[in-house]
């Protein structure tokens, strides 16, 4: 069993650093309206730099399960190694991580660029899901955060490796950062947690206003060509870059 406290500083600093920024995180899944009372799940990969750029130190944080929001704080937060597997952190023995760990922790193994996974029921992009069928990219928003349509992953039962690999089947090789789990609901990755719950966030918009849209009509696809610029450019331009 690997035990926290007996790790070096510079993971354990890590390790504080990512259940500081995973708790914060979870606060914005209600503040957003994804989520109702304990559902939906926010996780992290732990990365240590040692001088040589950062590095995983083969562990991730994610929320315990089925602990209420207002409860969660940095000391609840669960550390798990890349297998799943709850490591001795501090937290009472019986506290256990959230039921979509396995989940998490397969798309850590099989997707090394992803920092954050996050899993949501958020209703609209939950109930494109209940059809299984895919959000076609009629908006520049989903051009811009999803480079096309959202796609759909299989149907899945909880508790083993089923959810993360349908995941990681779905993904990779999309530009989108979100899928919908047949009648289960949306999950989405990105390089860390944060840009993870914004690719949750921006899924229930567009899934919200194509649903609006379909309500007068079908909505027209845009281009594909103009997908791709669009997606540039809001990747590789939009906001505030650092001198
Ligand atoms: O997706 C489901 C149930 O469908 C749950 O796993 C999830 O939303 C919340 O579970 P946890 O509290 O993270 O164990």
């Amino acid at each position: 069993m690997i035990v926290l406290s007996e790790l070096d500083e510079e993971v354990q600093a890590a390790v504080a650093a990512t259940r500081e920024r995973v708790a914060a995180l979870h606060a914005e899944l209600p503040r957003w309206g994804l989520v109702v009372w304990t559902a939906g799940n926010v996780s992290e990969r732990v990365m240590v730099d040692r001088g040589r750029g950062p590095q995983c130190a083969g562990l991730f944080v994610i929320k315990p399960s089925g602990v209420s929001y207002d409860e969660l704080s940095p000391g609840t937060m669960v550390v798990c190694t890349l297998q799943g597997d709850k490591i001795e952190d501090g937290t009472p023995a019986s506290l256990t991580p959230s039921s979509d760990t396995a989940a998490h922790a397969y798309v850590y193994r099989h997707m090394e660029g992803v920092g954050g996974v996050v899993h949501t029921h958020s209703t609209y992009a939950t109930a494109w899901a209940a059809r299984r069928e895919p959000i076609p990219c009629v908006l520049t928003m989903m051009a811009d955060e999803f480079g096309g349509d959202i796609p759909v992953g299989p149907f899945a039962l909880i508790g083993d490796d089923s959810i993360g690999r349908g995941i990681v089947e779905t993904l990779s090789g999309s530009r989108s950062p979100a899928v919908l789990m047949a009648n289960h609901g949306p999950f989405t990755i990105g390089r860390d947690a944060r840009a993870a719950v914004k690719a949750a966030a921006m899924c229930e918009e567009v899934a919200r206003t194509v649903h609006v849209a379909r309500q007068g009509g079908e909505p027209v696809p845009i281009d594909q060509a103009q997908i791709d610029s669009l997606n540039d450019r809001y990747q590789n331009v939009y906001g505030q870059h650092e001198e």
